[in-house]
């Protein structure tokens, strides 16, 4: 790290003149037509414009920000270093932000290009705040574009991969909406459908999770021929195997000509690189701390520990672990992650015994029970939380000190996700690691991670070796499993 990773599509041009005029939008790939269904313009604030370019360069080179943009002569925008340059909006919607010192470096570089209505993959650490990162000009295009008609059908679609996840984001971005708060929904399974039925005729905005949204679509309760703003939030696990169809037959009635497609995520393994690209339109790619696609990165605030530990001391260990940080007073917040659903609840069963706060969620939970023990758990009456990957990615909850990983999960991308539930927004974090002889495979990128982020490698992990097997898994991002530990895994099972 540290390196600077600027290629020459970044390099902002001397002259001032090309950010100052508002920027249309990029030619449309199939016919070469102007992209006028977007209908969207950006213009630089004359305060940012002014500033000297060695400021801009310096900001690039030590946030460790890359641009790649395949349109050669599109205008590029400096990043937004204060919230002072965003751009004119016709109501309260930069009001909440005060409680930031500035945009972190994925807002300030993606947020000009999606004001500027271009399709963008935005690729930052874990807690780095992407939700705004694509929330914001989301809010931005709807308030820009509010038309009178009603009822509508929805302008923007944001796909999450858990109901987590998207009720998460739904929370974000009804507390930036303001009066538009009424015309933001949440779609998600495991609950009725006829409340989302009535919410849908007046939604302009729908945070969905793939499986409901698209039922709802076959059974006609939402068009989604208006759509003109698509985000895959956690985009490589919303394109893997599990979701990949669902994604095509719901964007299907929206053409990538008359939609700006928006992709973030903290990893981007190369395997989904080119699948990515049909989807959008020119995409400008920014990558903040380095090259995604090599090794996924971890968040360097985290301190990650991995120990070898034989299979049967894994429980002793994580008593052992938990004892440590729940004594006192105040018990720290820690995340428990196991990779089968029988397992989680065996080990929750397990800490529940040892007379400690403890929480759980996984698949086999009705939604009820998961969003109250993640409650639990965000309040602080459970201080502990055992989960299986449906927790790993997105999930942003105050104060969790401590990871614990007993079973290493199914791809290193998902142990980056898993860990990154810590140090989030500029905190520190700690995780530690269970790793076992059965996680073999793993090692290579495992202590490919460890050295990214300049933490110690122990020698057992380097005795499994350091090869990178470049297909990690046939599931790639699986939440878990629903048999136990003692068999062979035979079904994967994902969101609705
Ligand atoms: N400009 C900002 N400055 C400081 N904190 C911010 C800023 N923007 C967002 N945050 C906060 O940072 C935290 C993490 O943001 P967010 O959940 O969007 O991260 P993320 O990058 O999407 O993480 P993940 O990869 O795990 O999904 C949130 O609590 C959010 O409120």
């Amino acid at each position: 790290m540290g390196k600077r990773h600027h290629d020459s599509t970044e390099q902002r041009p001397k002259k001032k003149s090309k950010s100052e005029k508002p920027a249309k939008a990029p030619k449309d790939n199939e016919n070469g037509d102007e992209k006028t269904t977007k209908k969207t313009s950006y213009s630089e604030a004359p305060a940012l414009s002014k500033l000297p370019q060695s400021e801009i360069e310096t900001y690039m080179t030590e946030k460790i920000i890359k641009i790649t943009d395949p349109l050669a002569g599109a205008p590029k925008f400096r990043p937004l270093l204060s919230f002072d340059y965003l751009p004119e909006c016709d109501t309260a919607l930069y009001s909440q932000l005060k409680a930031f010192p500035a945009p972190t470096p994925i807002q300030s570089t993606t947020w000009p290009l999606l004001f500027a209505g271009r399709d963008v993959i935005g690729i930052a650490e874990t807690g780095s705040g992407k939700t705004l990162g694509f929330g914001l000009p989301c809010l931005k295009k709807l308030i820009d574009s509010k038309s009178s008609k009603k009822p509508y059908h929805p302008r923007a679609v944001i796909i999450s991969p858990t109901r987590e996840l998207a009720m998460q984001i739904y929370d974000q971005l009804v507390k930036y909406a303001g009066s538009e708060k009424t015309t933001v929904t949440c779609i998600y399974g495991g609950v009725g459908k006829d409340e989302q039925r009535h919410a849908l005729q007046k939604a302009a905005i729908v945070v969905a999770t793939p499986g409901r949204l698209k039922d709802l679509q076959n059974d006609g309760s939402v068009n989604l021929g208006k759509v003109n703003y698509l985000v895959l939030d956690e985009a490589d696990r919303m394109l893997d195997k599990g979701f990949e169809q669902d994604i095509k037959d719901i964007i299907q009635p929206m053409p990538v000509s008359r939609r700006q497609t928006v992709m973030f995520t903290a990893t981007w393994p190369r395997s989904i690189q080119n699948l990515a690209a049909t989807f959008m339109n020119s995409p400008v790619t920014v990558t903040i701390g380095g090259d995604p696609s090599a090794d996924p990165r971890a968040n360097t605030r985290i301190k990650q520990v991995v120990e070898v530990v034989d299979p049967r001391d894994k429980e002793g260990r994580l008593i052992q672990l938990l004892s440590q940080s729940q004594k006192g007073q105040s018990p720290e917040k820690v995340l428990v992650f196991c990779l089968y659903k029988k397992e989680a609840m065996r080990v929750e069963n397990l800490i529940r015994n040892k007379g400690f706060k403890v929480a759980g969620i996984h698949g086999d939970l009705n939604q009820s029970d998961r969003f109250r023990n993640l409650d639990a758990f965000k309040k602080g009456t459970a201080t502990v939380l055992v989960a299986t990957d449906v927790a790993a990615r997105g999930l942003d909850i105050p104060a969790v000190m401590l990871v614990i990983n007993v079973t290493f999960p199914l791809t290193v991308e998902d142990y980056v996700h898993r860990i990154g539930r810590t140090g989030r927004a500029g905190a520190e974090g700690h995780a530690i690691t269970m790793f076992t002889e059965t996680d073999k495979g793993l090692s290579g990128g495992l202590i490919n991670v460890l050295k990214a982020a300049k933490q110690d490698v122990p020698e057992d992990l380097l005795k499994f070796g350091t090869t990178v097997k470049k297909k990690q898994h046939d599931s790639y991002g699986a939440f878990y499993k629903d048999i136990g530990t003692d068999k062979a895994a035979t079904k994967i099972t994902f969101d609705d």
